[in-house]
């Protein structure tokens, strides 16, 4: 086994207080669960490159405006992943699933009944706190 860390790119993905969720095919690692978009990071990007060239590639969106939100380490029992996650709130294009996964649109408080990856748990509370600070300012 490797002891590896895969660093990925993760996108909350933000329209009209909405976030765009996909599911990923029971082929993949964490399969039938439903993801923020992204993926892992190449030799020699940086993670603002990964993130753009991941989301052209699955939802056929263009980043005009990201920024960093928080980093999470998880250990699945197979691999250890390195969740690099931005808020992109600025965009181009209608996103659509481009190797055929269904995309969703969810509420802030929705994301509590989502089905996520493990990893994810931390980030969902983090958004929902991040939004209601807003909110209530
Ligand atoms: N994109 C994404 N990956 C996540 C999330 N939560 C989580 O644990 N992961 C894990 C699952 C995978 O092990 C890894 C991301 O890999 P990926 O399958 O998206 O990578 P990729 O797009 O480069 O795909 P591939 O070319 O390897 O098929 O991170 C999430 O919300 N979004
Ligand atoms: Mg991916």
């Amino acid at each position: 086994m490797t002891s590896k860390i895969i660093h990925v790119a993760v996108g909350v993905i933000l329209r009209d207080q909405q976030i765009l969720l996909a599911l990923r095919s029971s082929k993949q690692h964490q399969g039938g669960k439903w993801e923020f978009p992204g993926g892992k990071v190449e030799d020699g990007e940086s993670v603002q490159q990964a993130l753009s060239r991941e989301l052209h590639e699955e939802v056929a969106i263009d980043v005009t405006h990201s920024q960093a939100f928080m980093q999470i380490e998880h250990a699945y029992p197979e691999k250890t992943v390195l969740l690099d996650i931005y808020l992109v709130s600025g965009f181009t294009g209608e996103p659509h699933g481009r190797e055929g996964q269904p995309l969703r649109w969810v509420t802030i408080a929705e994301l509590s009944n989502i089905d996520f990856p493990d990893a994810n748990q931390p980030i969902v509370e983090r958004i929902q706190q991040h939004f209601s600070k807003q909110q209530g300012s």
